[in-house]
């Protein structure tokens, strides 16, 4: 038996911002490599597309690379993007062994990219970076398909010094966000130091370096976690649960581990229990048609990872995509316990009240109930699947304003709910970037309570004292018209004015100010004021400082919930304020 044998294809991921060129890569990737009924022609798989190695050796012109390297070829899952790769776990880990970073070249790191890094931080998995898209350097000399040092080679000096530029700069970004990189062809330990492969998905330069980057890398790091049982029960992640016309509800998977076979029994995570079946059909694509559904697929006995399979089978409505999948050979009630322990391991603990959040995977869901936990933001319920009818009319009942939230990541709002939600008080956030629904969470929740603070802060009656000033007297009374200086806070008209030993003397009718009427004097302004109740000379006199009279509701409210916005001022004279009252009645305003 061959050393090879039990070792099986890596599974690698393709993540990058929208439009750095994702889709292209992976097409090109199966479009230059397809040669019909040629040796060594890559497999498309369901979901994933497989390169063998003798492809590889010959794409990078070294026909002794089957020798170099024990692993046998590369398995592209063909869902691009990071949602896919936090979505798609194997045993609480990342299902892809090895992930490409796309950026363009031109454009360098996007938000969605330095996210990207983040995840890989977290899951430890080994990636390269591709720098995409260079043949859009101005005066780019392309050579098809060719290996980036041959490319090179045929650039001027000054297309080789910009992309060298860029190149840089694209390491220096890597070092910010915690990595060390270099050029790959400078990297000497892939360990230590990330790989940036200059390519063009394009014009395919560079994607021969790409495939040996990835294979050096498969070898370094993953030979011991690569191996498995070649007849073991198969093991697998569900990417999708798709309806197929003739056959129903189907799933597809990735197998990660071991055999599937037809007939055999198999258990699916679902919501609630474990779901048990049998394998009716396993199904590969069909080239040779695509027209009608049934010549899409052909059938196929077994299949072995690692694979991207179609399994046809009773009962798979209710199974989540991102669920484990596996075949039980002997004790199915140890296999259904695996399953159920592994769904456990994606725990989300949820509380009384919070938000509801909706993903379309468990890895999703649980990757954003991560994040919102390490904000502290409490979740009421996490479930995965669209934004549906359900959801508002029950949402709708929650009370507390920030919490009437759905948070939904890589879903859809279904129609009846979107026309439900238009009527209702029920805020909804979608988004595919978890960093983006957090941050817009956390911008709605501020901007709401400044406005409610604003709100309240217009309809309570603010501290403020003043001094009346002597020689400026204008009226004794009815009302009493005394020139005064505010010494703290503000004041306006229509609110009660106290003395200092807290008895209320009169109402504010008018603030003037230079002949003119205002309605409030700010700290620091010398005003008329008309004072309708007292008498100069009798309550009050010249010189004696007068407080506005804080009702004891604002008083409490002020001094809790708006306190923080007071300013020194404003602080002194509630301060002082709330004194006076306190010396009668301790539990004034408490
Ligand atoms: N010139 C040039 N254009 C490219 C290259 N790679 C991708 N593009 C173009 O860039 C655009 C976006 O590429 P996609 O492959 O769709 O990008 P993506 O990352 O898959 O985008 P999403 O699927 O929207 O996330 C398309 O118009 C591609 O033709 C490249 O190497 N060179």
């Amino acid at each position: 038996m061959n050393e090879k044998s039990n070792l099986r294809t890596p599974i690698v991921s393709v993540m990058g911002h929208v439009d750095h060129g994702k889709t292209t890569l992976l097409d090109k990737i199966r479009g230059t490599t397809i040669t019909s009924g040629e040796a060594g022609a890559i497999t498309q798989h369901i979901g994933a597309t497989e390169v063998p190695i003798d492809l590889i050796s010959k794409k990078c012109g070294d026909s002794n690379l089957a020798n170099k390297f024990i692993v046998p070829g590369l398995l592209f899952i063909d869902t691009p993007g990071h949602h896919a790769f936090t979505s798609l776990r194997s045993r609480g880990g990342a299902l892809a062994d090895l992930v490409i970073v796309i950026v363009d070249i031109n454009e360098g790191f996007m938000p969605q990219t330095k996210e990207s890094l983040e995840i890989l931080k977290r899951f430890k998995t080994p990636f390269v970076v591709v720098a995409n898209k260079m043949d859009r350097i101005h005066g780019w000399n392309p050579t098809q398909d060719a290996p980036f040092s041959a490319t090179y080679q045929n650039q001027s000096q000054r297309v080789k010094d910009i992309l060298d530029q860029k190149v840089y700069e694209i390491v220096g970004e890597l070092y910010e966000a915690g990595f060390n990189s270099n050029r790959y062809d400078r990297v000497t330990d892939f360990q230590r130091n990330i790989g940036v492969v200059p390519i063009s998905a394009s014009t395919g330069e560079g994607i021969p370096d790409l495939l040996m980057v990835l294979m050096g890398l498969a070898q370094k790091f993953l030979e011991s976690d690569l191996s498995y049982d070649a007849d073991g029960p198969g093991v697998g992640t569900v990417l999708e649960v798709k309806e197929e016309k003739g056959l129903g509800a189907t799933i597809d998977l990735i197998l990660y581990d071991g055999k599937l076979r037809k007939g055999d029994t198999i258990v699916i995570g679902s919501s609630g229990e474990p779901i048990k079946t049998k394998v009716r059909a396993l199904l590969k694509p069909n080239y040779l048609s695509e027209i009608r559904t049934e010549d899409k697929f052909r059938q196929v006995n077994e299949v072995t990872a690692a694979t991207g399979v179609k399994v046809s089978a009773p009962d798979l409505e209710n199974v989540l995509a991102g669920s484990p999948i596996r075949a039980a050979t002997g004790d199915v009630d140890r296999v259904v316990d695996e399953v159920k322990k592994e769904l456990e391991d994606i725990k989300i603990s949820t509380e009384n009240t919070g938000l509801t959040i909706k993903a379309d995977t468990i890895g999703s869901l649980e990757a954003l109930a991560n994040e919102l936990a390490e904000e502290e933001i409490p979740i009421r319920k996490a479930e995965v699947g669209d934004i549906s009818q359900r959801d508002i009319i029950e949402v709708s009942a929650i009370e507390d304003q920030y919490y009437s939230v759905i948070i939904g990541f890589n879903v859809k709002v279904l129609p009846d709910a979107k026309e439900k939600a238009q009527f209702s008080d029920i805020k909804l956030f979608v988004n595919d970037v978890i960093y983006k629904l957090i941050d817009d969470y956390k911008e709605w929740v501020e901007e709401k309570k400044a406005l409610s603070q604003n709100t309240i802060s217009e309809m309570i009656v603010k501290p403020g004292r003043f001094t009346i000033l002597p020689d400026y007297v204008f009226r004794q009374s009815k009302p009493a018209v005394v020139g005064v200086k505010v010494n703290g806070g503000i004041i306006k008209t229509n609110v009660n004015v106290a003395k200092k030993d807290g008895t209320v003397v009169g109402k504010i009718k008018g603030i003037q100010s230079e002949g003119e009427n205002v309605g409030e004097a700010k700290v620091g302004m010398e005003v008329a004021v008309a004072i309708e109740g007292p008498v100069v000379g009798r309550q009050i006199k010249e010189n004696e400082m007068l407080y506005i009279d804080v009702p004891e509701k604002h008083a409490k409210i002020l001094e809790h919930e708006l306190y923080d916005s007071l300013k020194d001022h404003e602080i002194e004279t509630l301060e002082s304020f709330l004194e006076i009252k306190r010396k009668n009645n301790p539990f004034w305003a408490k």
